[in-house]
């Protein structure tokens, strides 16, 4: 890879900065090596297959006939992916930071814009996987996404690793799927341990959900 993206860059000068901190095994490992070759070159491809397939899923009306089918089908699947299983922290699932969400299905993917002390930009989209109804996004989808990318934001302007001690959402107006829309999270302040971060979710001008959060700095060893 050659060009590298804000998160890459910022990574790598979050790792060199946060060298001093005393060595943990906690919390998200602010030491963890990151490795942009696991799964390969295809990974990206292979996980929005696998995002595709949710979506797929969510929209179908199989027959019974197709069910079937496709049971006999990811059984195979899970059963070889079962055979190359390992720890959390060597997974390419939300290592992989050259990728929309870190190559982790369970997170609404985006793509980091920006990324920095001064906050965190990205443009994410929800899809039908992240139906809640009426062509809206879930609510609890959108928390989803504010809790990573403000943790993100927390662990970039504490230079520490930070758990969620509370995050309140107020939904605005309907969040659509199928649109990219503007997530920015900020540090608003920071008291010790405490970071309190707020974020925004527009659709162009339109100001789909906002957040507010307290997150805590780790302490070493702390889980
Ligand atoms: C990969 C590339 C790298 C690039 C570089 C970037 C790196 C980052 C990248 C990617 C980021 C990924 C981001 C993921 C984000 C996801 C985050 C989550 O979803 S975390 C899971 C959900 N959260 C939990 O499971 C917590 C469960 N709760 C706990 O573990 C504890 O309660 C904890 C840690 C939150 C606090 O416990 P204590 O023992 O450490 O601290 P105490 O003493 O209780 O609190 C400290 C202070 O905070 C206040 N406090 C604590 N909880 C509060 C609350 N709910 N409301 C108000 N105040 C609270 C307390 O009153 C205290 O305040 P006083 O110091 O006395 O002033």
């Amino acid at each position: 890879m050659t060009q590298k993206s804000p998160l890459q860059k910022t990574a790598t000068s979050f790792a060199e900065e946060s060298a001093d901190e005393p060595h943990h095994e906690g919390g998200f490992r602010p030491d963890f090596d990151i490795d942009l070759t696991r799964g390969g070159p295809r990974y990206g491809e292979f996980i929005e297959e696998v995002r595709t397939f949710m979506d797929r899923v969510k929209a179908a009306l199989p027959s019974e006939e197709l069910v079937a089918e496709v049971i006999d089908e990811l059984k195979v699947l899970n059963a070889k992916l079962d055979e190359v299983a390992i720890d959390e922290w060597r997974a390419p699932s939300g290592g992989r930071i050259d990728l929309p969400a870190r190559g982790n299905i369970t997170l609404p993917p985006y793509e980091v814009d920006d990324a920095g002390e001064e906050g965190v930009h990205a443009r994410l989209t929800f899809r039908r996987y992240h139906l809640g109804g009426n062509n809206a996004a879930h609510g609890g989808q959108v928390a989803v996404a504010f809790d990573d990318l403000m943790g993100m934001a927390g662990a970039l302007g504490s230079k520490g690793i930070t758990r969620t001690a509370y995050l309140t959402v107020n939904y605005r107006a309907i969040t659509p799927l199928d649109t990219e829309l503007k997530l920015r999270s900020w540090v608003d302040r920071m008291e010790g341990r405490k970071v309190f971060l707020r974020a925004t979710l527009h659709n162009g001008e339109t100001l789909c959900a906002e957040a507010d959060g307290l997150f805590i700095k780790l302490k070493p060893g702390q889980p």
